[in-house]
């Protein structure tokens, strides 16, 4: 785990008598895409926020490796309607860009042209690629995704973790990507980790491609590829709500 990018090891956090974690042990290598999955509810955003140093843990410690640079795209962001935000501006906060650099990054995540446009008056896609932009714009170690494509249809997913492993290729960034887009995701994940509090799982996805019905589903942009991941429980637990000890994380969502 030295060569880790970031590590949580023995990790819990509360949120005051609530425990949201425990004990977890968790990292993300240079290079890897790891996909977090799990219930609602079963700590994911939570790990997220303890990795990124927005909450604090009850026990345990996370350790980033010195002067790691963290790209963070969240679920949502809520823009003020009534104020003013062009997507240029947006990128300007809170670190000044440069034109050029704006432009090209726009045109690297695929929306081109849009500098003067309103933050209000983007699409659901448009929008998640300009925060991705702003994410990358501070050529991140490691670009952490929570729920980034909520709300896209399945083709927008599609072409959103598309250009996420295009990311990866071109710059060499770790990526860490809580999802529920199941077999979208995973067929682009090096690592899945399943979380219901603690680490129920982990291991690499299954993937099978080219499954007729899953090309139909998903389109080009998957190129027919789905992934499964099945649960291998090396523990006995009654804190996971797994009904069977193996199933696909699919039935978990
Ligand atoms: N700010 C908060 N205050 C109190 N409890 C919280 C807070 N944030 C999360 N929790 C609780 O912590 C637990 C884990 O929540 P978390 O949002 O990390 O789960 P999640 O796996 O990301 O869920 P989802 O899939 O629904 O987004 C839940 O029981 C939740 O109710």
């Amino acid at each position: 785990m030295t060569d880790a990018l970031i590590a949580a090891e023995g990790l819990a956090v509360s949120y005051g008598a609530t425990p949201a974690l425990h004990n977890v042990d968790f990292s993300v290598a240079p290079g890897e895409i790891v996909t977090l999955i799990g219930p609602n509810g079963s700590g994911k955003s939570t790990l997220v926020r303890a990795l990124l140093g927005v909450v604090q843990p009850s026990a345990g410690r996370v350790t980033r490796r010195p002067g790691l640079r963290v790209g963070y795209v969240p679920q949502k962001l809520a823009v003020d309607a009534r104020m003013p935000l062009t997507v240029a501006r947006f990128l300007s906060l809170p670190v000044p860009q440069r034109g050029d650099e704006i432009a090209a990054m726009l045109a690297r995540v695929g929306v081109a042209g849009l500098e003067r446009r309103q933050m209000t008056g983007l699409s659901g896609g448009q929008f998640q690629r300009v925060l991705l932009a702003r994410a990358l714009l501070a050529d991140p170690h490691l670009l952490i995704l929570d729920e980034a494509t909520q709300g896209l249809d399945q083709p927008g997913t599609a072409a959103f973790y598309e250009l996420i492993a295009e990311v990866r290729r071109d710059t060499g960034a770790a990526i860490l990507m809580v999802s529920h887009d199941l077999h979208v995701v995973m067929s682009a994940s090096d690592r899945v980790v399943c979380l219901n509090g603690h680490v129920c799982c982990q291991g690499q996805p299954h993937v099978v491609t080219a499954a007729p019905e899953y090309r139909a589903l998903f389109g080009l942009g998957t190129h027919g590829t789905m992934a499964l991941y099945r649960h291998k429980h090396d523990h006995a637990h009654d804190a996971c709500d797994h009904a069977a000890p193996e199933k696909e994380a699919a039935d978990v969502g």
